[in-house]
């Protein structure tokens, strides 16, 4: 079996190493050697641990000798990537792809060019590294129907957060440690800002739900405006502060988001640290199923790529195919206005008589339930008067209100924190974050200080 490989960065070295460290293994497992035919790369002057021989620039070139039998692509991002992949599969080489950003935007181009030639196309490593998960999705569970695919599928936005609420790490520094310890994508923004998660996100519902859901269907807020008072607020709840991505199927359409939330820190997802990732399968026979480990780097990425190749190499040597995706229901996906959860909403006021029904009486206007309100004095001492925020002037004490409301649609509550804004006691909304029990009921929000 001849592989081509293309990219030899933080994952494609690993594959190499294990390659090679592997071989009669492999062999053995396979049926048949796996010969790295070449190793396609930008500099092949960066790359002394590979055969001289073996290395060339010319990805195109490498990707049409007949002689490759499997391709292995480890580059990232769509083009030239998606020629490449396509040029491949309609020649009948089988692809093995960690690239989440090219399967969310156009994996069914490469289903299809998979299908018409009969090769098989695996990306087991694009969603949450390390962790079997797509393949329990498709063959596992291919008998049950799964109404529900929850957790945290970015390594680097959970090691930021991590950092950030045991140590009270800086945001900055801590993105700069996981790009060095090759947790983040060349270009960090796609962690950051939640694009990498919404990749994964498109391919977990497409899979789980067997409906064509691309990222640009997933609604997407990324990191960037956690702060240091979110996360202690989550604290004070009783709560942690972790991105999630969620795909449900909610009245016959699907509905794929990722976002920041607060979950009960009792919930087993809050426990989930550093670049581990976790992710929870609701199905209707099976019940619940959590899948944990290493989402992110090199060795742990590089394991789920050999799992792949060798069953697309098996696949060769007995001349069968893997499983195809499929897209048969088909269903809709649900605008995020319409999906349901919980929230915590945090106001700074001017704390005076009323304020707290003029509030209410929005949330209330809104059709929005308010489960739990506390007040937190700000600034000046109990009993004292405060100072006006826009002019120093003597006036009524700042107050922080923290509401956390019942499940809401999401329109409505983004329309009810609009008009709290226009309200002339409310002095800003000092933050708003979705609070999420992921399947259990959320019993213990509302108390802490
Ligand atoms: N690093 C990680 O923990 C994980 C990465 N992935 C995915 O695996 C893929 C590779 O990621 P990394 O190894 O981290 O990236 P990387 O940036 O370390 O490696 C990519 C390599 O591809 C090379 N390259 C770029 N354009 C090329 C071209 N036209 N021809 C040949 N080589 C080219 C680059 O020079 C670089 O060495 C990406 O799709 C990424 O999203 C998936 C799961 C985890
Ligand atoms: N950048 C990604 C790498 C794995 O997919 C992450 O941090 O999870
Ligand atoms: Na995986």
């Amino acid at each position: 079996m001849s592989v081509a490989l293309l990219g030899c960065g933080v994952v494609g070295s690993q594959v190499v190493r294990l390659l090679t460290e592997q071989a009669d293994e492999l062999t053995a497992r396979v049926g048949a050697p796996l010969r790295l035919a070449g190793v396609a790369v930008r500099r092949p002057q960066r790359h002394p641990d590979v055969p001289a021989d073996l290395l060339t620039t010319d990805a195109a070139g490498l990707v049409s000798r007949d002689d490759v039998d499997v391709v292995v692509e480890l580059v990232g991002g769509i083009e030239p990537v998606r020629g490449l992949l396509l040029t491949a599969l309609k020649s009948g080489k089988s692809v093995v792809s960690a690239n989440k950003a090219l399967l969310a935007e156009d994996g069914a181009a490469l289903a299809a060019a998979a299908d018409e030639s009969g090769a098989d196309l695996y990306y087991e490593a694009s969603v949450a590294g390390a962790i079997p998960l797509l393949r329990p999705i498709q063959q596992s569970l291919a008998g049950d129907r799964i109404v529900r695919v929850a957790g945290i599928v970015n390594g680097t936005t959970n090691f930021i957060l991590s950092a950030m609420a045991s140590s009270g790490a800086n945001y900055t520094e801590a993105l700069e440690e996981a790009g060095r310890l090759g947790y983040a994508e060349a270009d960090p923004t796609a962690d950051v800002d939640g694009y990498d998660a919404a990749s994964k996100a498109a391919i977990l519902a497409s899979l789980a739900f067997h409906t064509r859901v691309t990222a640009d269907d997933v609604y997407r807020e990324g990191i960037r405006d956690v702060t240091a008072a979110d996360i202690a607020a989550a604290k004070a709840l009783g709560c942690t502060v972790k991105l999630l991505a969620i795909c449900e199927q909610v009245d016959g359409a699907v509905s794929a988001r990722v976002h920041p939330a607060m979950i009960p820190r009792s919930h087993p997802l809050a426990s989930v640290s550093g670049a581990y990732n976790a992710v929870f399968i609701e199905a209707a026979a099976a019940g619940q199923l959590m899948f944990y480990g290493q989402g992110a780097g090199g060795p742990q990425t590089a394991s789920a790529v050999l799992g792949d190749l060798v069953a697309a190499a098996r696949n060769r040597v007995i001349g069968g195919r893997g499983p195809r995706d499929t897209a048969h229901a088909a269903l809709p996906v649900l605008a995020m206005g319409d999906t349901h959860t919980r929230y915590h909403v945090a106001l700074d006021v001017n704390d005076r008589a009323g304020v707290l029904a003029q509030v209410a009486g929005v949330f209330a206007e809104h059709g929005v339930s308010i489960a739990t309100v506390r007040q937190e004095g700000r600034g000046s001492g109990n009993g004292e008067a405060g100072r006006d925020a826009d002019d120093g002037a003597p006036g009524p004490k700042d107050a922080t209100l923290v509401i956390v409301t019942h499940s809401a649609s999401d329109a409505a509550l983004a329309a009810t924190v609009d008009a709290l804004t226009g309200l002339d006691a409310v002095r800003g909304v000092a933050g708003v974050l979705r609070v999420e029990g992921l399947g259990r009921p959320v019993t213990e929000l509302g108390g802490g200080s």
